[in-house]
């Protein structure tokens, strides 16, 4: 009795082992036939995809989100969204419109269609799946990047200063002080030789398009260049123009309150993509042995004490310019060279140099070269082609019969555009155009009278310090031959 029982229950055991594992096998074959179903039956009638962005990542600021923002905001004109909102962005010129709170538009791209939705901070995109590789190729490349350009070309531009009186303690955020760059000068308004006018705006066009050839090269995508010139010329003047024509912002750099190499380093890291750095006068920052010359702040300490300048400059002269082996902290020249196209130079991309001086033949032949300056422009006094652009920014007016009067004066006087233009900026308080042309006129004549009387003076000198040196040589002379007669007389004695 007790060995069937014992049998009974083994059989019991064993028929309850098969169940339970025919009731684990089974659900999960039947689950994933009912899933592998569905998921068929849903492709048959829902054959999309979706793609979430959201506003915040990690508690961040999305940077995708903000470019899909403005990209649909211009698109939501072409395809008629009813629900948009106005929205003043920071550091924009104009306000943005972006798509609504539910709100949906459809866009194309290569014949494939997009449908995106605005909800809850988030940006759906939705679209069929045969599509995927166009959105994760192309289509979201080109989103962003449109959004990225329409930013770019709304956004304003800032002037930055390197400010050697802010405290540490905010120099540790950063070492750039701005304001919003609102310069009126276009190059359009810049008066000059419209040739070389022509010839710098390609020059910035194809530098501006030249992303994947600088990239072919191997070379960083920077561009320098020189602007030299008399004073009142317009480098200054054309550096606004540039800014303004590249939307590019500008970072003006005083080498005179620069510390070191090593500070000079980090305002370089500090400079952002698709800008300008300015080192206006460079001939009067930094001395062409490479030594820095006193900063600003110092000057007054040097001129009470000569002496102590004196031994300072001697110091200096006498230490090897270029390195720092003493220990002494300083900028020199191959540090400012190393800024310009060190391998540091390259931490952004597509930025340009400009230095600007007013003797181009007091600067090392080192800094200027072609690589480093790419561009050398000369800007020059006021001919009559740079004159017409004045004539026509400040009187509004292409010719006039005075022109004949003033086309060769000024090819045969040199004055700057700056002093032309300050003969033309008198039109209302002078009473008209006539009188402004004419005081010009009088001004022309007025300077080329100066530069004949001038240029006499200077012809009566010069004549008169041969004069003077030829009694001195004749004086000379017989010396010489009293001397050699009484070494004649002495052989022959
Ligand atoms: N080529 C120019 N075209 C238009 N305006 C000019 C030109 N040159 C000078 N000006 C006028 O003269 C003023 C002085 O010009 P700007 O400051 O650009 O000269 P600069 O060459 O930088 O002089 P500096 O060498 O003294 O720095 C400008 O405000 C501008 O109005
Ligand atoms: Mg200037």
């Amino acid at each position: 009795m007790g060995a069937s029982l014992t049998e009974v229950g083994s059989k019991l055991a064993g028929l309850l082992f098969i169940w339970g594992t025919i009731q684990q096998l089974f659900p999960q074959i039947l689950c994933k036939r009912i899933e592998s179903f569905w998921t068929r039956l849903e492709n048959y009638f829902y054959p999309y995809v979706q793609i979430t962005i959201d506003e915040l990542t990690n508690g961040k600021n999305n940077e995708i989100y903000r470019h899909v923002d403005t990209y649909l905001g211009t698109k939501s004109v072409d395809t008629g969204a009813k629900y948009l909102k106005a929205e003043k962005c920071e550091n924009s010129r104009s306000f943005a419109v972006i798509l609504d709170e539910g709100e949906e538009i459809i866009d194309e791209f290569e014949g494939a269609t997009f449908c995106w939705r605005s909800h809850n901070e988030t940006y759906t995109i939705t679209f069929n799946k045969q599509h995927r590789e166009i959105v994760m190729g192309k289509y979201l490349k080109h989103v962003i990047e449109e959004g990225r350009a329409i930013e770019f070309k709304n956004k304003k531009q800032r002037i930055y200063c390197n400010d050697s009186t802010l405290t540490w303690w905010l120099r540790l955020n950063t070492m750039w002080k701005h304001v919003n760059f609102e310069h009126p000068a276009t190059f359009d308004t810049l008066a000059m030789d419209p040739k070389k006018k022509e010839e710098i705006i390609n020059d910035l066009i194809a530098f501006t398009k030249g992303k994947e050839f600088y990239s072919k090269v191997g070379k960083a995508w920077k561009r320098g260049y020189l602007l030299y010139g008399p004073p009142g010329t317009g480098k200054s003047t054309m550096i606004a123009a540039i800014a303004n024509y590249l939307n590019y912002d500008i970072y003006d750099l005083e080498l005179t309150s620069v510390e070191d190499n090593l500070e000079l380093k980090k305002l370089l890291m500090e400079t952002t993509s698709k800008s300008i750095i300015v080192i206006e006068d460079i001939d009067c920052s930094v001395d062409l042995t490479g030594k820095r010359k006193k900063a600003k702040k110092n000057k007054k300490k040097e001129e009470t004490s000569d002496s102590e300048s004196d031994s300072d400059s001697d110091s200096d002269s006498d230490s090897d310019s270029d390195s720092d082996s003493e220990g002494k902290k300083k900028l020199t020249l191959s540090g400012l060279l190393n800024f310009i196209d060190g391998i540091w130079s390259a931490c952004g991309q597509e930025r340009i140099i400009i230095f600007t001086t007013n003797h181009v033949d007091k600067l090392d032949p080192a800094l200027i070269r072609r690589g480093r300056m790419d561009m050398h422009i000369e800007m020059s006094y006021c001919r009559y082609e740079a004159f017409k652009v004045l004539a026509k920014n400040y009187l509004g007016i292409d010719t006039h019969p005075l022109f004949q009067e003033i086309e060769p004066l000024l090819e045969e006087v040199n004055m700057s555009p700056c002093d032309v233009a300050e003969s033309l900026i008198r039109k209302n308080t002078s009473g008209g155009i006539e009188i402004c042309l004419n005081n010009l006129i009088l001004a022309l004549k007025d300077a080329k009278e100066k530069a004949i009387q001038e240029a006499r003076e200077k012809e009566k000198q010069d004549s008169e310090q041969v004069k003077e040196e030829k009694p001195k040589k004749s004086k000379k002379l017989s010396t010489k031959l009293v001397r050699s007669y009484g070494r004649f007389k002495k052989i022959f004695r």
